[in-house]
């Protein structure tokens, strides 16, 4: 059901657009001057905000202003009564969505209230196309780490050097895999990722390099390979440390020669792919383990980058926490969340385990459950010390 505000101080006004918007199907709330209405607005969600111009406290344009620099999607409906249709147009230019005079023509007012009401719905499927449209997310941070990384892959993106991502679980490696491809000569084709932990060892072969019918009795028709699929763009071998040994003996060759062999057939069949690979063990100790080939290693890690965990950039949190505010209160369609200072350096400070998807939940926890603004308290209660 749409929610729909009404903030006017004369009650007659309100109890008649109450009862007919009620009787339409919409659930009304009523404020009875701005700054009450003010109070709802910035603690409910409403479609659409129907808002007298003349009122006592928090007038109609001090409430337009406001609403529209914590919430832009919101449209606010302006009701001007005489002597105030110069300030509603004045309203317009600065953003309401319409204005309707008193006393209002009833048809008209629920025409403009369904035009605020489907603009809105636009509004927001359009943010949601664009952000599905921009395939990679901005990388956030300024820490000497990060500039030092976006400063790498700017040099390196348009060669085809091979490259070998570090760092623990959830830091951004595939991010910089992403990026990497992104603003390489390749970013027209495509960026197929293969999670080699993910996959079973007698699987994977066929997975990179793909198989003939019947090779194996599960293999019921011919099936190519991410080696194949991602000739002309980049192949990014994520968790490239858990590959099962014949699996590297054959990425080294097909690295070696540019060619595969499906898995059952004979021909060899040229690839063009450049091979971006992450991990997060010590690949060099994984050598010395006997688990990983040093010839392979050389292979792949010709530019290597490591990406450092939170507790290393801590100049980055405040920015990532900034980002995920903002993110989640588009995603719950509400007003960006506040968070004071002292909340902040808590979260700054914090002993976080470096997967930046533990910041990004603690943040929304924050959000659900803090009041208005998210306080040093709100984080000692629901941020747990580790
Ligand atoms: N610098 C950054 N700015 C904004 N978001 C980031 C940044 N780095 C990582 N993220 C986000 O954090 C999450 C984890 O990043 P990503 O998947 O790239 O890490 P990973 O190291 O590849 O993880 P895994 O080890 O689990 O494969 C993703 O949702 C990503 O969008």
């Amino acid at each position: 059901m749409s929610n729909i505000l009404i903030i006017d101080d004369e009650k007659a006004i309100r109890k008649t657009l109450c009862e007919i918007l009620s009787y339409e199907g919409f659930k009304v709330t009523e404020a009875s001057d701005g700054e009450e209405g003010w109070k709802f607005f910035t603690s409910n969600t409403y479609d659409v905000v129907l808002c007298d111009i003349k009122m006592p406290k928090m007038d109609g344009l001090e409430f337009l202003t406001k609403a529209t620099e914590v919430n832009p999607d919101v449209p606010v409906i302006m009701i001007s009564g005489h002597g105030t249709i110069e300030t509603a147009v004045d309203a317009v230019k600065k953003g309401a969505y319409d204005y309707i005079a008193k006393p209002p023509d009833l048809n008209r007012m629920l025409i403009t209230i369904r035009n605020a009401m489907d603009k809105n719905t636009l509004s927001k499927e359009t943010r949601t196309l664009k952000r599905r449209v921009s395939k990679v997310q901005e990388m956030i941070g300024e820490s000497d780490g990060i500039l030092r990384i976006k400063e790498t892959i700017e040099k390196v993106a348009p060669t085809d050097a091979r490259v070998l991502v570090t760092g623990e679980n959830g830091v951004g490696k595939e991010m910089v895999a992403r990026w990497i491809h992104e603003k390489s000569n390749r970013a027209d084709g495509q960026l197929v990722e293969v999670n080699c932990a993910a996959i079973p060892g007698e699987l994977i072969e066929s997975e990179l390099f793909g198989h003939e019918k019947g090779s194996f009795t599960s293999a019921i028709k011919q099936r190519i390979g991410k080696f194949e699929q991602a000739s002309g763009g980049t192949l990014f071998l994520d968790e490239v440390g858990d590959m099962s040994l014949s699996a590297q003996a054959k990425v080294l060759r097909a690295l070696q020669e540019g060619k595969i062999t499906r898995v059952g057939g004979d021909k060899e069949i040229s690839v063009d792919v450049r091979v971006v690979a992450a991990t997060n063990k010590d690949l060099l100790k994984e050598v010395e383990e006997k688990n990983f080939r040093l010839d392979l290693y050389h292979r792949l890690g010709v530019i290597l980058i490591h990406v450092p965990s939170l507790n290393d950039r801590r100049a980055d949190i405040p920015l990532l926490v900034d980002k995920f505010l903002a993110d989640i209160g588009e995603e719950y369609g509400q007003a960006k969340k506040g968070i004071d200072k002292k909340a902040m350096d808590a979260l700054q400070k914090h002993n976080w385990t470096g997967n930046i998807r533990e910041l990004r939940n603690v943040v929304e926890r924050l959000v659900i459950l803090s009041g208005k603004t998210i306080t040093q308290e709100d984080v000692t209660n629901y941020v747990l010390p580790r």
